[in-house]
Protein backbone atom coordinates (compact mmCIF):
# COMPACT_ATOMS: atom_id res chain seq x y z
CA UNK A 1 0.00 0.00 0.00
CA UNK A 2 1.65 3.50 -1.03
CA UNK A 3 2.59 6.20 1.30
CA UNK A 4 -0.15 9.01 1.39
CA UNK A 5 1.32 11.11 4.44
CA UNK A 6 4.77 9.78 6.00
CA UNK A 7 5.32 12.07 8.80
CA UNK A 8 8.78 12.13 10.24
CA UNK A 9 10.33 13.03 14.45
CA UNK A 10 8.01 15.53 14.72
CA UNK A 11 8.39 18.22 17.52
CA UNK A 12 5.97 20.95 18.06
CA UNK A 13 5.95 23.13 21.41
CA UNK A 14 3.86 26.00 22.58
CA UNK A 15 5.79 29.09 24.10
CA UNK A 16 3.74 31.05 26.55
CA UNK A 17 5.34 32.54 28.68
CA UNK A 18 9.43 33.38 28.11
CA UNK A 19 9.95 32.81 32.14
CA UNK A 20 8.11 29.05 31.66
CA UNK A 21 9.66 26.10 29.57
CA UNK A 22 7.84 25.38 26.67
CA UNK A 23 5.19 22.41 26.69
CA UNK A 24 6.51 19.78 24.43
CA UNK A 25 3.23 18.96 22.99
CA UNK A 26 4.36 16.59 20.17
CA UNK A 27 7.62 15.22 20.33
CA UNK A 28 9.21 12.77 18.02
CA UNK A 29 6.59 11.92 16.12
CA UNK A 30 6.79 9.45 13.15
CA UNK A 31 3.48 8.17 11.74
CA UNK A 32 2.15 6.99 8.06
CA UNK A 33 -1.06 7.41 6.34
CA UNK A 34 -1.95 5.04 3.28
CA UNK A 35 -3.57 5.73 0.24
CA UNK A 36 -7.24 5.31 0.81
CA UNK A 37 -6.91 4.50 4.71
CA UNK A 38 -8.75 5.97 7.37
CA UNK A 39 -6.19 6.29 10.34
CA UNK A 40 -7.98 6.93 14.18
CA UNK A 41 -5.16 9.13 16.51
CA UNK A 42 -6.39 8.40 20.48
CA UNK A 43 -5.33 9.43 23.66
CA UNK A 44 -6.67 11.60 27.20
CA UNK A 45 -7.50 14.81 26.73
CA UNK A 46 -3.76 16.90 26.72
CA UNK A 47 -1.80 14.18 24.55
CA UNK A 48 -0.74 16.40 21.98
CA UNK A 49 -3.71 15.33 19.49
CA UNK A 50 -4.90 18.78 18.44
CA UNK A 51 -2.02 20.12 18.17
CA UNK A 52 -0.30 17.18 16.10
CA UNK A 53 -3.58 18.02 13.56
CA UNK A 54 -2.31 21.13 13.41
CA UNK A 55 0.52 20.41 12.17
CA UNK A 56 -0.29 17.83 9.75
CA UNK A 57 -2.85 20.16 8.43
CA UNK A 58 0.08 23.13 8.15
CA UNK A 59 -2.43 25.16 10.30
CA UNK A 60 0.94 25.88 12.92
CA UNK A 61 0.73 29.60 14.25
CA UNK A 62 2.10 31.51 16.94
CA UNK A 63 2.34 30.45 20.32
CA UNK A 64 2.61 26.89 18.75
CA UNK A 65 6.31 26.31 16.50
CA UNK A 66 7.57 23.37 15.09
CA UNK A 67 11.21 22.41 16.14
CA UNK A 68 12.02 19.24 13.96
CA UNK A 69 10.53 17.23 11.60
CA UNK A 70 9.65 16.60 7.94
CA UNK A 71 6.66 15.95 6.05
CA UNK A 72 5.68 14.67 2.97
CA UNK A 73 1.90 15.21 1.55
CA UNK A 74 0.64 13.33 -1.52
CA UNK A 75 4.37 14.07 -2.59
CA UNK A 76 4.95 17.30 -1.62
CA UNK A 77 7.87 17.18 0.90
CA UNK A 78 8.33 19.96 3.49
CA UNK A 79 11.19 20.15 6.29
CA UNK A 80 9.39 21.83 8.62
CA UNK A 81 11.80 23.92 10.35
CA UNK A 82 13.42 25.48 7.16
CA UNK A 83 12.77 29.23 5.99
CA UNK A 84 10.26 29.06 3.38
CA UNK A 85 7.67 26.35 4.73
CA UNK A 86 5.57 28.55 5.43
CA UNK A 87 5.27 30.10 1.97
CA UNK A 88 4.61 26.21 1.01
CA UNK A 89 2.02 24.94 3.50
CA UNK A 90 -0.04 28.18 2.80
CA UNK A 91 0.05 27.10 -1.01
CA UNK A 92 -0.64 23.29 0.24
CA UNK A 93 -3.54 23.94 2.44
CA UNK A 94 -7.36 23.37 1.18
CA UNK A 95 -5.82 21.78 -2.18
CA UNK A 96 -3.70 19.15 -1.08
CA UNK A 97 -4.41 18.97 2.84
CA UNK A 98 -7.41 20.41 4.74
CA UNK A 99 -8.53 20.39 8.36
CA UNK A 100 -12.17 19.40 9.78
CA UNK A 101 -11.57 21.08 13.12
CA UNK A 102 -13.23 20.87 16.40
CA UNK A 103 -16.94 22.73 16.32
CA UNK A 104 -16.16 23.14 12.72
CA UNK A 105 -19.77 24.18 12.07
CA UNK A 106 -19.32 27.58 14.04
CA UNK A 107 -17.01 28.60 10.89
CA UNK A 108 -20.62 29.74 9.63
CA UNK A 109 -21.58 33.00 9.47
CA UNK A 110 -24.66 33.02 11.09
CA UNK A 111 -25.60 36.50 8.51
CA UNK A 112 -24.63 34.76 5.21
CA UNK A 113 -25.93 31.85 3.56
CA UNK A 114 -24.30 28.75 2.85
CA UNK A 115 -23.51 29.72 -0.79
CA UNK A 116 -21.73 32.73 0.01
CA UNK A 117 -19.64 30.41 2.35
CA UNK A 118 -18.80 28.36 -0.55
CA UNK A 119 -17.56 30.72 -2.54
CA UNK A 120 -15.68 33.13 -0.26
CA UNK A 121 -13.82 29.36 0.50
CA UNK A 122 -13.41 28.34 -3.46
CA UNK A 123 -12.79 32.26 -4.30
CA UNK A 124 -10.01 32.62 -2.33
CA UNK A 125 -7.79 29.51 -3.63
CA UNK A 126 -9.94 30.28 -7.82
CA UNK A 127 -9.83 34.19 -7.57
CA UNK A 128 -11.29 33.61 -11.03
CA UNK A 129 -14.08 31.20 -10.58
CA UNK A 130 -17.39 32.76 -10.76
CA UNK A 131 -20.17 32.39 -8.00
CA UNK A 132 -22.19 30.39 -10.01
CA UNK A 133 -19.20 28.24 -11.08
CA UNK A 134 -18.56 27.77 -7.13
CA UNK A 135 -22.38 27.03 -6.49
CA UNK A 136 -22.28 24.34 -9.04
CA UNK A 137 -19.48 22.96 -7.75
CA UNK A 138 -20.54 22.65 -4.25
CA UNK A 139 -24.36 21.29 -5.81
CA UNK A 140 -22.53 18.49 -7.92
CA UNK A 141 -20.68 17.14 -4.02
CA UNK A 142 -23.58 17.93 -1.70
CA UNK A 143 -25.50 15.42 -4.48
CA UNK A 144 -23.09 12.94 -4.72
CA UNK A 145 -22.66 12.46 -1.09
CA UNK A 146 -26.64 12.52 -0.17
CA UNK A 147 -26.74 16.68 0.84
CA UNK A 148 -29.64 18.03 0.18
CA UNK A 149 -28.85 21.24 -2.51
CA UNK A 150 -31.15 23.29 -0.55
CA UNK A 151 -29.13 23.60 2.32
CA UNK A 152 -26.98 25.85 0.07
CA UNK A 153 -29.46 28.33 0.07
CA UNK A 154 -30.00 28.33 3.55
CA UNK A 155 -28.64 30.46 6.67
CA UNK A 156 -26.81 28.88 9.24
CA UNK A 157 -29.61 28.88 11.83
CA UNK A 158 -32.37 27.21 9.45
CA UNK A 159 -29.63 24.05 9.50
CA UNK A 160 -29.29 21.54 12.44
CA UNK A 161 -25.73 21.45 13.88
CA UNK A 162 -25.08 18.22 12.46
CA UNK A 163 -26.28 19.31 8.82
CA UNK A 164 -23.63 22.59 9.30
CA UNK A 165 -21.30 19.90 10.52
CA UNK A 166 -21.70 18.22 7.73
CA UNK A 167 -22.03 21.40 5.31
CA UNK A 168 -18.53 22.66 6.78
CA UNK A 169 -17.27 18.70 6.06
CA UNK A 170 -17.82 18.73 2.26
CA UNK A 171 -16.88 22.24 1.67
CA UNK A 172 -13.45 21.35 3.29
CA UNK A 173 -12.74 19.35 0.47
CA UNK A 174 -14.20 20.94 -2.32
CA UNK A 175 -10.56 22.17 -3.41
CA UNK A 176 -10.24 18.73 -3.41
CA UNK A 177 -7.11 17.74 -0.93
CA UNK A 178 -5.58 14.44 -1.14
CA UNK A 179 -6.24 14.44 2.98
CA UNK A 180 -8.28 15.48 5.36
CA UNK A 181 -7.26 15.88 9.12
CA UNK A 182 -10.43 15.53 11.18
CA UNK A 183 -10.18 16.82 14.55
CA UNK A 184 -13.19 15.50 16.89
CA UNK A 185 -15.58 16.49 13.99
CA UNK A 186 -18.01 14.87 15.77
CA UNK A 187 -18.04 16.04 19.50
CA UNK A 188 -20.95 18.03 20.16
CA UNK A 189 -23.13 16.42 17.84
CA UNK A 190 -26.13 14.00 19.24
CA UNK A 191 -25.49 10.36 18.24
CA UNK A 192 -27.42 10.25 14.49
CA UNK A 193 -25.64 12.78 13.66
CA UNK A 194 -22.34 11.38 14.88
CA UNK A 195 -23.66 8.34 12.46
CA UNK A 196 -24.85 10.84 9.57
CA UNK A 197 -21.22 12.51 9.69
CA UNK A 198 -19.27 9.45 9.72
CA UNK A 199 -21.38 7.98 6.74
CA UNK A 200 -20.33 11.35 5.02
CA UNK A 201 -16.50 10.71 6.24
CA UNK A 202 -16.62 7.32 4.96
CA UNK A 203 -18.12 7.93 1.15
CA UNK A 204 -15.37 10.77 0.74
CA UNK A 205 -12.85 7.82 0.91
CA UNK A 206 -14.90 5.30 -1.11
CA UNK A 207 -15.57 7.58 -3.75
CA UNK A 208 -11.96 8.80 -3.80
CA UNK A 209 -13.18 12.38 -3.15
CA UNK A 210 -10.15 12.31 -0.32
CA UNK A 211 -7.19 9.74 -0.85
CA UNK A 212 -6.94 9.35 3.01
CA UNK A 213 -8.41 10.52 6.59
CA UNK A 214 -6.34 10.61 9.81
CA UNK A 215 -9.23 10.96 12.32
CA UNK A 216 -8.73 12.42 15.69
CA UNK A 217 -10.44 11.13 19.16
CA UNK A 218 -10.44 10.71 22.11
CA UNK A 219 -13.97 7.91 21.38
CA UNK A 220 -12.73 4.08 21.30
CA UNK A 221 -15.86 3.11 20.30
CA UNK A 222 -15.54 5.87 17.06
CA UNK A 223 -12.52 4.31 16.00
CA UNK A 224 -13.92 1.23 15.27
CA UNK A 225 -16.10 2.37 13.54
CA UNK A 226 -14.13 4.96 10.94
CA UNK A 227 -10.19 3.63 11.08
CA UNK A 228 -8.37 1.04 9.56
CA UNK A 229 -5.22 1.56 11.72
CA UNK A 230 -4.84 3.60 14.76
CA UNK A 231 -2.35 5.54 16.69
CA UNK A 232 -2.26 5.86 20.64
CA UNK A 233 -0.68 8.90 21.74
CA UNK A 234 0.69 9.43 25.45
CA UNK A 235 2.36 12.99 26.39
CA UNK A 236 3.03 14.12 23.09
CA UNK A 237 4.57 10.46 22.17
CA UNK A 238 2.87 8.22 20.15
CA UNK A 239 3.61 4.75 21.51
CA UNK A 240 1.78 1.94 19.55
CA UNK A 241 0.15 1.49 16.59
CA UNK A 242 -1.18 -1.00 14.30
CA UNK A 243 -4.46 -2.22 12.69
CA UNK A 244 -7.42 -0.91 14.74
CA UNK A 245 -9.14 -3.95 16.02
CA UNK A 246 -5.40 -5.22 17.20
CA UNK A 247 -4.66 -2.51 19.25
CA UNK A 248 -8.21 -1.58 20.77
CA UNK A 249 -8.79 -5.86 21.65
CA UNK A 250 -5.39 -7.33 21.56
CA UNK A 251 -3.41 -3.87 23.03
CA UNK A 252 0.51 -4.34 23.63
CA UNK A 253 1.04 -1.02 25.37
CA UNK A 254 0.08 -1.08 29.06
CA UNK A 255 -1.07 2.40 28.15
CA UNK A 256 -3.67 1.29 25.60
CA UNK A 257 -4.72 -1.38 27.43
CA UNK A 258 -5.21 0.76 30.71
CA UNK A 259 -6.76 3.33 28.60
CA UNK A 260 -9.36 0.72 27.20
CA UNK A 261 -10.10 -0.58 30.37
CA UNK A 262 -10.63 3.24 31.38
CA UNK A 263 -13.20 4.89 32.80
CA UNK A 264 -12.98 7.99 31.40
CA UNK A 265 -13.53 11.63 34.23
CA UNK A 266 -14.37 14.57 33.41
CA UNK A 267 -12.01 16.68 35.60
CA UNK A 268 -14.88 19.60 37.43
CA UNK A 269 -14.44 22.61 35.69
CA UNK A 270 -12.30 21.77 32.68
CA UNK A 271 -12.68 19.88 29.54
CA UNK A 272 -10.26 17.68 30.64
CA UNK A 273 -10.29 14.10 31.35
CA UNK A 274 -8.20 11.80 33.18
CA UNK A 275 -8.39 7.91 33.05
CA UNK A 276 -9.05 6.15 36.68
CA UNK A 277 -7.79 2.66 35.90
CA UNK A 278 -4.75 3.88 36.84
CA UNK A 279 -3.40 5.92 39.49
CA UNK A 280 -1.68 9.08 38.92
CA UNK A 281 -2.65 11.83 36.18
CA UNK A 282 -0.49 12.84 32.77
CA UNK A 283 2.71 14.96 33.03
CA UNK A 284 3.09 17.92 32.55
CA UNK A 285 4.48 18.29 29.17
CA UNK A 286 6.87 21.34 30.63
CA UNK A 287 9.00 18.75 32.09
CA UNK A 288 7.87 15.57 31.12
CA UNK A 289 9.55 12.31 32.82
CA UNK A 290 12.63 10.80 31.44
CA UNK A 291 12.23 7.50 30.27
CA UNK A 292 9.32 6.36 29.16
CA UNK A 293 6.75 9.09 29.78
CA UNK A 294 4.14 6.54 31.18
CA UNK A 295 6.33 5.22 33.52
CA UNK A 296 5.23 6.99 37.01
CA UNK A 297 1.97 5.31 36.09
CA UNK A 298 2.75 1.86 34.61
CA UNK A 299 1.66 -1.28 36.68
CA UNK A 300 4.53 -3.16 35.01
CA UNK A 301 7.57 -0.41 34.84
CA UNK A 302 11.20 -1.26 35.67
CA UNK A 303 13.95 0.51 36.37
CA UNK A 304 14.89 0.74 32.73
CA UNK A 305 11.80 2.63 31.96
CA UNK A 306 12.66 5.57 33.89
CA UNK A 307 16.10 5.92 32.80
CA UNK A 308 15.93 5.21 28.51
CA UNK A 309 13.85 6.34 25.97
CA UNK A 310 11.59 2.53 25.30
CA UNK A 311 12.58 1.16 21.94
CA UNK A 312 9.89 0.91 18.73
CA UNK A 313 9.03 -2.91 19.01
CA UNK A 314 7.63 -4.39 15.94
CA UNK A 315 4.81 -6.56 17.98
CA UNK A 316 2.90 -7.92 15.02
CA UNK A 317 2.24 -7.45 11.06
CA UNK A 318 2.04 -3.26 10.78
CA UNK A 319 1.82 -3.17 14.54
CA UNK A 320 4.55 -1.49 17.18
CA UNK A 321 4.68 -0.58 20.35
CA UNK A 322 6.95 2.05 21.89
CA UNK A 323 7.93 -0.15 25.62
CA UNK A 324 10.52 -1.77 27.40
CA UNK A 325 8.40 -4.07 28.78
CA UNK A 326 7.26 -5.22 25.47
CA UNK A 327 10.55 -5.41 24.30
CA UNK A 328 11.57 -8.02 26.76
CA UNK A 329 8.32 -10.08 26.31
CA UNK A 330 9.42 -10.33 22.37
CA UNK A 331 12.81 -11.31 23.17
CA UNK A 332 11.88 -13.64 25.78
CA UNK A 333 9.49 -15.36 23.51
CA UNK A 334 11.75 -15.36 20.77
CA UNK A 335 13.94 -17.53 22.70
CA UNK A 336 14.24 -21.01 21.97
CA UNK A 337 12.20 -22.92 25.01
CA UNK A 338 14.05 -23.98 27.83
CA UNK A 339 16.17 -21.10 27.44
CA UNK A 340 14.97 -18.72 30.28
CA UNK A 341 12.20 -17.91 28.77
CA UNK A 342 9.82 -17.92 32.22
CA UNK A 343 7.54 -15.15 32.26
CA UNK A 344 7.77 -14.68 28.48
CA UNK A 345 4.70 -14.48 26.36
CA UNK A 346 2.25 -16.90 27.17
CA UNK A 347 0.76 -19.88 24.89
CA UNK A 348 -0.08 -18.33 21.22
CA UNK A 349 2.19 -15.59 21.70
CA UNK A 350 4.98 -16.33 18.96
CA UNK A 351 8.13 -14.39 18.52
CA UNK A 352 6.07 -11.92 16.32
CA UNK A 353 3.28 -11.54 17.96
CA UNK A 354 2.79 -10.20 21.59
CA UNK A 355 0.42 -11.25 23.49
CA UNK A 356 -2.40 -9.36 24.57
CA UNK A 357 -1.24 -7.02 27.90
CA UNK A 358 -3.87 -7.70 30.13
CA UNK A 359 -2.72 -11.45 30.60
CA UNK A 360 0.90 -9.56 30.23
CA UNK A 361 0.81 -8.36 33.97
CA UNK A 362 0.13 -11.97 35.53
CA UNK A 363 2.70 -13.28 33.61
CA UNK A 364 5.26 -11.21 34.53
CA UNK A 365 4.07 -10.91 38.27
CA UNK A 366 5.08 -14.59 38.10
CA UNK A 367 8.43 -14.10 36.66
CA UNK A 368 9.76 -11.37 39.29
N1 LIG B 1 -2.54 27.54 22.56
C1 LIG B 1 -1.88 26.84 23.48
N2 LIG B 1 -0.98 27.44 24.28
C2 LIG B 1 -0.29 26.76 25.21
N3 LIG B 1 -0.42 25.43 25.43
C3 LIG B 1 -1.31 24.77 24.68
C4 LIG B 1 -2.10 25.44 23.67
N4 LIG B 1 -2.89 24.52 23.09
C5 LIG B 1 -2.63 23.34 23.70
N5 LIG B 1 -1.69 23.48 24.65
C6 LIG B 1 -1.11 22.45 25.52
O1 LIG B 1 -0.52 21.47 24.67
C7 LIG B 1 -0.73 20.17 25.20
C8 LIG B 1 -1.40 19.31 24.14
O2 LIG B 1 -2.71 19.85 23.91
P1 LIG B 1 -3.64 19.35 22.73
O3 LIG B 1 -4.82 20.25 22.67
O4 LIG B 1 -2.84 19.17 21.51
O5 LIG B 1 -4.08 17.91 23.29
P2 LIG B 1 -5.33 17.02 22.88
O6 LIG B 1 -4.90 15.62 23.06
O7 LIG B 1 -5.83 17.42 21.54
O8 LIG B 1 -6.40 17.42 23.96
P3 LIG B 1 -7.99 17.56 23.77
O9 LIG B 1 -8.51 16.16 23.53
O10 LIG B 1 -8.42 18.13 25.09
O11 LIG B 1 -8.22 18.48 22.61
C9 LIG B 1 -1.55 20.36 26.48
O12 LIG B 1 -0.63 20.38 27.57
C10 LIG B 1 -2.19 21.70 26.29
O13 LIG B 1 -2.43 22.33 27.55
Amino acid sequence: MSELLVAEGISARYRVDADEPPVRAVDDVSIVLHEGESLGIAGESGCGKSTLASVLSLNVHPPLTVTSGRLELAGHRLSLTEPGWRRQAEAMRGKVVALLPQGAMNVLNPTRRVSDFVYDVLQSHMPRISRKEAVERAAERFEQLALPRRALDAYPHQLSGGMRQRVVAVVSTLLDPAVLIADEPTSALDVSSQRALLKLMAGLLERRIIRGIVFITHELALLRAVTHRVAIMYAGQVVEVGPTEDVLFRSAHPYTKALMDATIVLETGTRRQRIETIGGAPPSLMAPPPGCRFHPRCPVAMPVCSRETPPVVTVGAGRTAACWWVAERMQQAAAPAGAGAAGGAGPGAGAGEAEAVGEGHDTRAASQ
